[in-house]
């Protein structure tokens, strides 16, 4: 883990979901200038798809070169393509069916209409996750540029839940999850090891229901209790917060960027 989180405060969940799209825009225009290309991590979740919407309605979306783009998740709840509950589908709705990707660089997590377990999905997408990597990179993931993680009231991020087998696992990029207490129970999830290759990771929460989980996020709490306590990038973590998600941090720690 690299770093203490940045912490960035603004007014509501809607100005929020603005301001992440924003900061998207420039991070990956910045990216594909120095290297030609990005690998961004999508996330489901409120904040998440309302990150991805805002982005589709700003005129600067153009800006980036979305087919020099690499679109991964970094979780996906177990069920078939085109599923209303899927990541994958909200994330289209949302963003992927209004901008010009290259549907071979779009990555979703298999489901179950694969024909594959949510175990083969996860190793389906480690394969996959591996022949983008480069010899440059930490492992056998490549390099996330951005890796947008939304995280709930128990602290998880992606599907990676307190106490659960998946946040003891330090091999394996990608596994399958069961049993998780947010529906559905199965899903699949990168792990830890894959989260830590990204670049940059922003935790993005908005609302009351969250500021226990994002105080403790950012104090000395174990990463096996509280996920997002173990969710760090390699150069830089943000906390992107709503002022409601972020009033039980010490003022010292968030710096309000919205009036
Ligand atoms: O599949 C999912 O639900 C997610 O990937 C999950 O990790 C989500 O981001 C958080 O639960 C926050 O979700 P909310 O923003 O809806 O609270």
């Amino acid at each position: 883990m690299t770093g203490v989180p940045t912490v960035i405060v603004h007014r509501d969940a809607e100005l929020l979901a603005q301001a992440v799209a924003a900061r998207l825009i420039t991070r990956l225009v910045d990216t594909q200038a120095a290297r030609g290309s990005a690998h961004l991590v999508l996330t489901g979740g409120t904040v998440g798809i309302a990150t991805l919407a805002a982005l589709a309605g700003t005129a600067a979306r153009d800006a980036i070169d979305w087919r020099a783009l690499d679109i991964w998740w970094g979780d996906e709840r177990f069920l078939p393509t085109g599923h209303p509950e899927r990541n994958e589908t909200g994330a289209r709705q949302a963003l992927l069916d209004h901008v010009d990707v290259d549907p071979a660089r779009v990555h979703p997590m298999p489901g179950p209409d694969s024909g594959m377990t949510a175990e083969e999905a996860a190793d389906a997408y480690a394969v996959e996750l591996a022949k983008a990597a480069r010899p440059e990179d930490h492992g056998p993931v490549p390099s996330f540029d951005v890796l947008l993680l939304g995280m709930g009231p128990d602290g998880h991020v992606a599907s990676l839940f307190p106490g659960q087998p998946a946040v003891y696992e330090e091999e394996r990029p990608v596994v399958a999850v069961h049993g998780s207490p947010k529906p559905p129970p199965t899903r699949v999830s990168l792990t830890f090891p894959a989260l830590r290759a990204a670049r940059e990771i922003w935790v993005v929460a908005a609302g009351e229901e969250k500021a226990q989980a994002v105080r403790m996020a950012l104090s000395d709490a174990g990463p096996f209790q509280v996920p997002a306590a173990g969710a760090r990038g390699r150069q830089r973590t943000l906390f992107l917060l709503d002022r409601a998600a972020a009033h039980k941090i010490p003022p010292s720690l968030g710096r309000i960027a919205s009036p």
